[in-house]
C-alpha cells in the first residue's frame, strides 16, 4: 500500500490534519517544515522511543535543513506529573524556546499529554505536532487538543485543551509495540465502534485480530476509521460541552481503577478503558437501558483478544466499590459531586448520565469484585 490517508480536524483557523501511513516520520522534514515560523525545533519524547524511533526523525529533519534538540522523559506513565512536567518546562526554556519554537511530541500518550501541556502553558502557548508511535496515541490521544498531567486526586485533572498544528501517524512504528501496549491502544479503537458506530466494531469482531497481529491493511483501516470519528467529534464540541463526553466511554471507571492502582504501570490506561467500557454496557443492562446479550458481545470481543474486562488480573488487591466510588467523584465531568457514566442502548448508541443511582453503581462493582474473591476461595478449594 502506498501514499497515505489525510483527514481533517476542522476548527476554523486552528484546523490541521492527521496524516496516516506506513514511512511517514522518515518524511517528517518536508512535511513539517511549511507549518514551522523558524527552522528549528525542540522534541520530547520518552527513553523507549528515544532508542527506537527518535533517529530516524532526527535524519528526516537533518535533510530537510531543520534543527533540533530532544528532551527525553522517562517512559511510562509516572511522567506525567507536576515533577517531570516542571522539569521539562525548565529544560525547555534553558534551551531557548521563544514564541516562534514548534514542539514535536513524538511518542505514545504520555509523551503527547505532556508535551502538549508544556506547548499549551510555555510563554502562555505556543505551537505543537504529534507524532504517534502507539496504537493509542494514533487513534485517539494526539487528535484533539486534550493535553495534561495526572494528580493524586486522578487523571489528567490539570491541563488545557490545546490543538495541535499536525499529526502525523506512521503506522510503521507500530510494528515494535509490545503487545500489552498495542492491546491497551486496542481498546481505545473498540471504544469508538462501541460509541456511536456499530458498523466499525461489527468490522472489528472479524478484523481485530489482524490489526493486532500487525497486517498493515487492517491496521490503517482501523485506525483511520477510529480517527475519522474522533476527528468528527471534535470539530463539532472541542470543548466537551456535549458530544465530546462520549469518548469517554468507559473512563468514569477506567480513570476510578486507574487512580485507585497509582500510575506505575500495574494497570495501563487502555486497560482500565477495557474493563470501564464492559462495566458501562454492564450497568446499562442491569438498569435495562440495554439487551444484556449487548455487554456480552462487549466482553467477549474484548476478552477474545485478551484484554481485561473485569477485575481477574486485579485480584491481589484489596477493592472497595465505596472508594471507586469516591474517586468517580474527581471525574471532570462530575457536576456537584453526582456522577456522570456514558451508559448504551446498544452497540454504537451511547448517550451521557447523570441520574445513576449510586446504589446501582456500588451493586454492580460489589457484583464483579464478589466473583473474584469468590473464583479465589474456589480455586483454594480445589
Ligand atoms: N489526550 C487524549 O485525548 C488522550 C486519549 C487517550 C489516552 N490519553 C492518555 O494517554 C496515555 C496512554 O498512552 P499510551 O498507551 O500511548 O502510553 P505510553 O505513552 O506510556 O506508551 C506506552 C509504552 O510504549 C512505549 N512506546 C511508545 N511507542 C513505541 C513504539 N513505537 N515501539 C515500542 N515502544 C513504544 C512507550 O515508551 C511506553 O513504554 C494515558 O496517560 C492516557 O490518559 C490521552
Ligand atoms: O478526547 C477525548 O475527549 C477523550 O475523552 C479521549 C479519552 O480516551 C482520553 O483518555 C482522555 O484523555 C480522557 O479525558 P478526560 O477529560 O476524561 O481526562
Ligand atoms: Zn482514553
Amino acid at each position: 500500500m502506498s501514499g497515505h490517508d489525510r483527514l481533517l480536524v476542522g476548527l476554523g483557523e486552528r484546523s490541521y490534519e492527521i496524516l496516516i501511513g506506513e514511512g511517514l516520520i522518515a518524511k517528517a522534514g518536508e512535511l513539517i517544515a511549511p507549518l514551522l515560523a523558524s527552522p528549528r525545533v525542540l522534541i520530547v519524547t520518552d527513553s523507549q522511543v528515544e532508542k527506537l524511533h527518535l533517529p530516524i526523525l532526527q535524519r528526516a529533519l537533518d535533510h530537510a535543513g531543520i534543527r533540533h534538540e530532544a528532551f527525553v522523559v522517562p517512559a511510562g506513565e509516572a511522567s506525567k506529573s507536576f515533577e517531570r512536567f516542571a522539569q521539562l518546562c525548565e529544560e525547555l526554556l534553558r534551551a531557548g524556546v521563544d514564541r516562534h519554537s514548534t514542539l514535536v511530541a513524538l511518542g505514545g500518550g504520555v509523551v503527547g499529554d505532556l508535551c502538549g501541556f508544556a506547548a499549551a502553558v510555555l510563554l502562555r502557548g505556543i505551537e505543537f505536532i504529534q507524532i504517534p508511535t502507539t496504537l493509542l496515541a494514533q487513534v485517539d490521544s494526539s487528535v484533539g487538543g486534550k493535553t495534561g498531567i495526572n494528580t493524586a486526586m486522578g487523571k489528567n485533572l490539570v491541563g488545557a485543551f490545546h490543538q495541535p498544528k499536525l499529526v502525523l501517524a506512521d503506522t510503521t512504528v507500530l510494528s515494535t509495540l509490545p503487545q500489552r501496549d498495542l492491546l491497551a491502544g486496542y481498546a481505545e479503537v473498540a471504544k469508538c465502534g462501541l460509541l456511536g458506530d456499530a458498523a466499525f466494531f461489527t468490522w472489528l469482531e472479524g478484523h481485530g485480530h489482524l490489526v493486532l497481529e500487525g497486517d498493515s491493511k487492517a491496521r490503517r483501516e482501523a485506525v483511520r476509521r477510529a480517527c475519522a470519528m474522533k476527528a468528527d467529534v471534535v470539530a463539532a464540541d472541542e470543548k466537551e460541552g456535549g458530544q465530546r463526553k462520549l469518548l469517554n466511554l468507559g473512563h468514569t471507571f477506567g480513570h476510578a481503577l486507574e487512580a485507585e492502582c497509582g500510575y506505575d504501570g500495574d494497570l495501563l490506561h487502555g486497560e482500565a478503558v477495557a474493563i470501564g467500557m464492559v462495566l458501562a454496557f454492564e450497568l446499562s443492562a442491569q438498569l435495562g437501558l440495554c439487551a444484556a446479550d449487548d455487554a456480552d458481545r462487549v466482553r467477549r470481543h474484548l476478552s477474545a483478544l485478551d484484554l481485561p474486562t473485569g477485575f481477574e488480573r486485579l485480584a491481589a488487591r484489596a477493592w472497595d466499590p465505596k472508594r471507586l466510588i469516591e474517586h468517580m467523584r474527581h471525574d471532570k465531568k462530575a457536576r456537584d459531586g453526582r456522577l456522570t457514566f456514558i451508559l448504551a442502548h446498544g452497540i454504537g448508541e451511547a448517550f451521557v448520565s447523570d441520574t445513576v443511582p449510586e446504589p446501582e453503581v456500588e451493586h454492580l462493582l460489589t457484583e464483579r469484585i464478589g466473583e473474584i474473591i469468590a473464583d479465589d476461595s474456589s480455586a483454594l478449594l480445589t
